[in-house]
């Protein structure tokens, strides 16, 4: 919607025929959007070199621990473009690699980094296509290719920002997901604001603490792509993250959880992905580490935020 509102000819490639026929016949995809029309020149299809060919930009938001089988299958039908920017929105850590995803995108396709672009921030995604003013940001390795980004998905509702720190925007996106799954387990358990206010925070020191490990810059996690999204999805109902964590916080299973919040919910993976990850580095990282207890070895939120309250006292 944002592409098409922008001004640029879009074709999505669907899985199931009839969200594609429902794209192309009536402008709208009632399951994920109810209500929302979207622009005449977004198209849809199921084929995929139909949906590839001849275009200037890839815009990739399938979920994180699909990508690379995804990606694999399209590299090797040929249908990536010479000269294409290969865009990703995902905000995940592919298991078992640590990887990010614009690190999976270059290692499957064989592209240069610098043709690789990650739009990021506080992007509720019900909120952007009802058209509420919303700022996001696109990182690049290469300034102008950003740059061309950023003037592709320009709109009135849709301020887009240019970064150079790929890591950093691409780590913020990912570890907000395991803070947002934590704050939701408070507003489950019936915690107030001064608890999420100190997830949020303490959150934000442990992200900036692996970035920084990894080589991003500590600025980033003050921006968009940092503190934007972070409180922009723990403090929101509509994030599937925070609501996953809300159904945990009032004692459900995993299972029960995942029933109930239907769509994508990258933290599940990714805490164990961001854990490794800090483990390996030999950063503390101590609300992923808790979160990812509950999430796959079934501890029980209480003893979640008894451990982190009784750690010991230090400076900030
Ligand atoms: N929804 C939002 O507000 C935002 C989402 N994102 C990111 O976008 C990415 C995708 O999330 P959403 O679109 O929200 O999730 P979603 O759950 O709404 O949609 C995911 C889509 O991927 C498809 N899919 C599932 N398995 C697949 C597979 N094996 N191969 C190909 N397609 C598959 C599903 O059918 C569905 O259409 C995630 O990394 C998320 O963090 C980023 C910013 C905002
Ligand atoms: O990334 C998002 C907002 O920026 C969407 O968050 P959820 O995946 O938790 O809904």
């Amino acid at each position: 919607k944002v592409l098409g509102d922008a001004g640029a000819e879009v074709m999505i490639w669907a899985r199931r025929p009839e969200v594609a026929d429902a794209i192309r016949t009536k402008h709208a995809n009632p399951e994920y959007l109810p209500g929302v029309v979207l622009p005449d020149r977004v198209g849809a299809t199921t084929d995929a070199p139909t949906a590839f060919a001849g275009a200037d930009l890839l815009v990739f938001a399938v979920p994180s621990q699909t990508l690379r089988d995804n990606l694999t299958g399209w590299a090797r039908a040929g249908l990536i473009g010479r000269d294409t920017t290969l865009v990703s929105l995902m905000k995940g850590i592919e298991l078992g690699t640590g990887r990010r995803m614009s690190e999976v995108i270059v290692e499957v396709t064989g592209v240069e980094p610098d043709r690789v672009a990650v739009v990021t921030g506080p992007n509720l995604a019900p909120e952007i296509a009802v058209g509420h003013p919303t700022a996001c940001v696109v990182a690049c390795d290469d300034e102008e290719r950003a740059a061309a980004v950023q003037s592709t998905i320009f709109t009135p509702y849709f301020r887009p920002y240019t970064n150079d720190d790929v890591l950093g925007c691409e780590l913020g996106g990912a570890v907000k997901n395991v803070i947002a799954l934590a704050c939701g387990m408070a507003v489950g358990m019936g915690l107030g604001d001064n608890t999420k206010a100190a997830l949020i925070t303490r959150g934000l020191a442990e992200t900036a603490r692996l970035g920084v490990r990894l080589g991003a810059d500590p600025l980033t996690f003050a921006g968009l792509a940092g503190l934007g999204d972070l409180v922009g999805t723990c403090m929101s109902p509509l994030s599937r993250n925070r609501t996953f964590g809300e159904h945990l916080g009032r004692g459900e299973s995993l299972e029960q959880a995942r029933i109930a919040t239907r769509q994508t919910v990258e933290g599940v993976n990714s805490c164990l992905a961001i854990r490794d990850l800090a483990r390996g580095h030999g950063v503390e990282m101590p609300i992923t580490e808790q979160v990812e207890l509950v999430c796959h070895e079934g501890l029980a939120p209480s003893v979640a935020v008894a451990a982190l309250m009784t750690r010991e006292p230090k400076p900030e």
